[in-house]
């Protein structure tokens, strides 16, 4: 061993070949401040060393997952001197790595992220196993990658290639990073460091030319003109349109690789320096990293949960309708099979369908096999009676959505299931402690409630009534991690937390509807200004307009104080019309089909006229009265939900908004947005809209909180 730390450990083979080996404790390698100083330090060892060429390895599962996250907010607090320092010295490491004076090469398995990625990129040579995965994902957490990435991977791929890389932040297999050249050779793990050596010796034995790879990473872009202003014209066009106005980082990256495309390495990295700082420094970055870091919280628990929790080997889902058609396929598709239990024949054969429609589309694009595809459908048992839900370990309850009825079929299971079986409802509405006196253990039952479509929505609420265990709770939440979803833990009340923060939305938004608002133009504030994927209009259209009028009164029913409501507001003018939205074609917009058959959304002359007839003239609103008077209700009562804790944490809080609600990430949730724009200044708007009602008025707590000039994630 010629150098050995807590994270690096370098010894010297009898062929004077250093193996430089990244293993810090824990279960994966990042460069934290720590490993960063360690790999310098084994570097400087390395060059006086008499090694004669060196293989970069990992003693983990995977390479190295990138720089350590956890430690950028407080990072980025600081002045621009000390970031810059940092940034400086990080790379200082990274170039002495590349110019060791003798061929070097990174044998890569499993993640080469970020810091990872630049890490062998510095190296002359990569070869990756099967199970490699490498990327630059740095934009997506609204940075740019710092130590180097946007300076070697577009001399080493092509400006074209890396800014595809860059600008998706998407992790490349390794067959796909071996066509455009980014590694060397793919070959199988067992054989990865032999691989990786045998480089090594052909280059030392002249067959592979090390130093004229190094010095094209070190050289100026070699770009035609006119080729390069096509080239960066058509990536600036075609990033801005995914990326939009909100994400400036993928822009960034554009602007970074053409500026510095004519420079030396040390010209181009200082290019890269700033623009990274800058990024650094903006609300968007600390939002998108405040959601890696509150993902990696909510994951965190679900693990922990998982420690108590049953094994659940086998489930069943009653009602194959939407929900329960969307919750049996989930299910399968990620290794539990499941008996969906239906009354209604059709209703089976439509859930059926429907799975083997979505798995039909993934073999069509490549994600899946026909026998995969077959082995999950017959990971779905369709059943008309309850005899094969006896040996399940967890039954979810998805039928209509009628307390009678549930009630009754939640008794009818207790009876066929095991003693320990673990008992869930999909409600949407109804108060899980309600549903539990229908049970005669409420200690196993619980809510779990999926977002529709319930194959894309990532979040699940798993609701703890007053008589739940702890056990359930977190057989539930490890049930739903295990189908790839988020589960966050919340406590019941009405609307439990994500459709209790929707409403007082919807309220804001018929608000300003019954003083004359304009529906569309609403949308589009809400759209393109503050960022959600629908307005209000269109999302209560795409909910239903049934389903969102009976919502609307339970949660009056729940809070007639704040939510209560006496006069006829825009939803109960189109519910009455019999406008139910998407589902029936016409709710506050009219549907069609377009010809790729999605639904096409159109403003309708009769809508308008309906809501002239109920509220009068139209009147045009500036957009951030329209942002105020939407935004305020569902922040406030999302602050109450913590402050009464249905949920429990501004993470969790933030989590639910941006997994069940597409709260805008760039944003980071209600609590980051309250800390961005100060609590005081929140209060100070809210205040000017009290008299609109219960929906607008602060809790003490805040007006406590603004005035100490608190925040409610920690300062960083
Ligand atoms: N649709 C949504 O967006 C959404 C979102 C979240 C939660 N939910 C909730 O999920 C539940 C189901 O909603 P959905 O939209 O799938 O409804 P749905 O009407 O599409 O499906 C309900 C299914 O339940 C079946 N059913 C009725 N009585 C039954 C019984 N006794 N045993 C077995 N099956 C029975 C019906 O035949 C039907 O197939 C409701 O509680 C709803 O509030 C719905």
């Amino acid at each position: 061993m010629i150098y050995q730390s807590p994270t690096i450990q370098v010894e010297l083979t009898a062929d004077k070949i250093a193996r430089l080996c990244f293993n810090a404790p824990g279960s994966v390698n990042k460069f934290d401040r720590e490993t960063l100083a360690s790999l310098n330090a084994a570097l400087d060892v390395l060059k006086d060393s008499d090694a004669k060429a060196a293989v970069l390895t990992s003693g983990k599962d995977t390479f190295i997952v990138g720089a350590d996250i956890t430690e950028f907010l407080a990072l980025f607090a600081e002045e621009d001197a000390k970031l810059m320092e940092w940034i400086a010295q990080a790379n200082v490491v990274f170039n002495k790595l590349e110019d060791l004076p003798f061929p070097t090469v990174s044998a890569i398995k499993g993640f080469a992220l970020g810091g990872g990625c630049e890490a062998i990129l510095a190296t002359d040579f990569r070869v990756a196993d099967t199970s490699a995965k490498i990327g630059l994902p740095e934009t997506k957490l609204g940075l740019i990658p710092g130590f180097g990435g946007t300076v070697r991977l577009p001399r080493l791929i092509g400006a074209d290639n890396a800014l595809e890389w860059i600008t998706t932040g998407k992790d490349q297999r390794p067959e796909d990073a071996l066509k455009v050249g980014a590694i060397d050779a793919v070959v199988a793990p067992e054989n990865l460091e032999a691989a990786a050596i045998q480089m090594l010796n052909d280059a030392l034995a002249g067959k592979l030319d090390w130093q004229a790879r190094r010095a094209r990473k070190q050289a100026p872009l070699t770009l035609p003109k006119l080729e390069a202003m096509m080239s960066f014209t058509t990536a600036k066009g075609m990033v801005y349109a995914v990326a939009g106005k909100h994400y400036p980082a993928p822009m960034a990256a554009v602007s970074v690789v053409e500026q510095a495309a004519g420079m030396s390495r040390a010209e181009a990295l200082v290019v890269e320096h700033n623009a990274f700082i800058k990024l650094a420094k903006t609300d968007v970055a600390t939002a998108l990293i405040g959601i890696f870091l509150n993902d990696q919280l909510v994951k965190g628990k679900a693990k922990k949960a998982s420690k108590l929790a049953k094994d659940i080997k086998h489930a069943a889902v009653l009602g194959a309708g939407i929900m329960g058609g969307g919750i049996a396929y989930q299910s399968a598709s990620k290794g539990t099979p499941i008996v969906m239990k239906d009354i209604n024949q059709a209703a089976l054969d439509l859930g059926v369908n429907e799975a083997a429609k979505l798995l039909s589309a993934q073999v069509a694009r490549g994600r899946s096999t026909p026998d995969k595809m077959a082995k999950v459908l017959n990971n779905i048992t369709p059943a008309l009676d309850y005899a094969p839900l006896k040996d399940v370990n967890v039954v979810v309850e998805a039928v209509v959505e009628n307390p009678k009825v549930k009630a009754m079929v939640l008794a009818d299971v207790e009876n066929v299931v095991a003693d320990d079986a673990i008992i869930a409802s999909n409600t949407s509405t109804i108060s899980i402690d309600l549903l539990a006196k229908s049970l005669k253990n409420p200690a196993r039952f619980c809510g779990m409630h999926f977002f529709n479509p319930v194959h894309k929505m990532p979040l699940v609420e798993v609701i703890r009534g007053k008589d739940t265990s702890e056990e359930t709770v977190a057989s539930v939440v490890a049930y739903a991690s295990k189908m790839g979803k988020t589960p966050i833990v919340v406590n019941d009340c009405p609307g439990f937390f994500v459709n209790r923060v929707l409403f007082p939305y919807f309220a804001g938004f018929n608000g300003l509807l019954a003083d004359g608002g304009d529906f569309a133009a609403i949308d589009k504030v809400m759209e393109k200004q503050f960022g959600w994927p629908m307005g209000p209009a269109y999302l209560l259209d795409v909910v239903g307009l049934d389903t969102g009028h009976h919502a609307q009164a339970v949660m009056a029913d729940g809070f007639p104080d704040r939510m209560g409501k006496s006069d006829k507001d825009a939803i109960d003018v189109m519910y009455e019309a019999g406008r139910l939205g998407q589902k029936n074609g016409k709710g506050f917009y009219q549907y069609s089909i377009d010809k790729r058959g999605k639904p096409k959304k159109d403003v309708d002359p009769a809508s308008y006229t309906m809501l002239a007839e109920a509220f009068g003239a139209q009147k045009a609103f500036e957009a951030d009265e329209i942002i105020a008077r939407t935004m305020i209700p569902m922040i406030i009562e999302t602050v109450r939900c913590l402050e009464e804790g249905i949920v429990a944490s501004p993470a969790e809080a933030d989590m639910g908004l941006v997994y069940g609600l597409g709260f805008p990430p760039f944003r980071g949730g209600v609590f980051r947005y309250l800390d961005t724009m100060g609590v005081a200044n929140f209060v100070a708007l809210a205040d000017k809209y009290a008299h609109l009602g219960g929906l607008y008025q602060v809790t003490d707590a805040m007006r406590e909180l603004a005035s100490n000039n608190g925040s409610y994630y920690p300062k960083a």
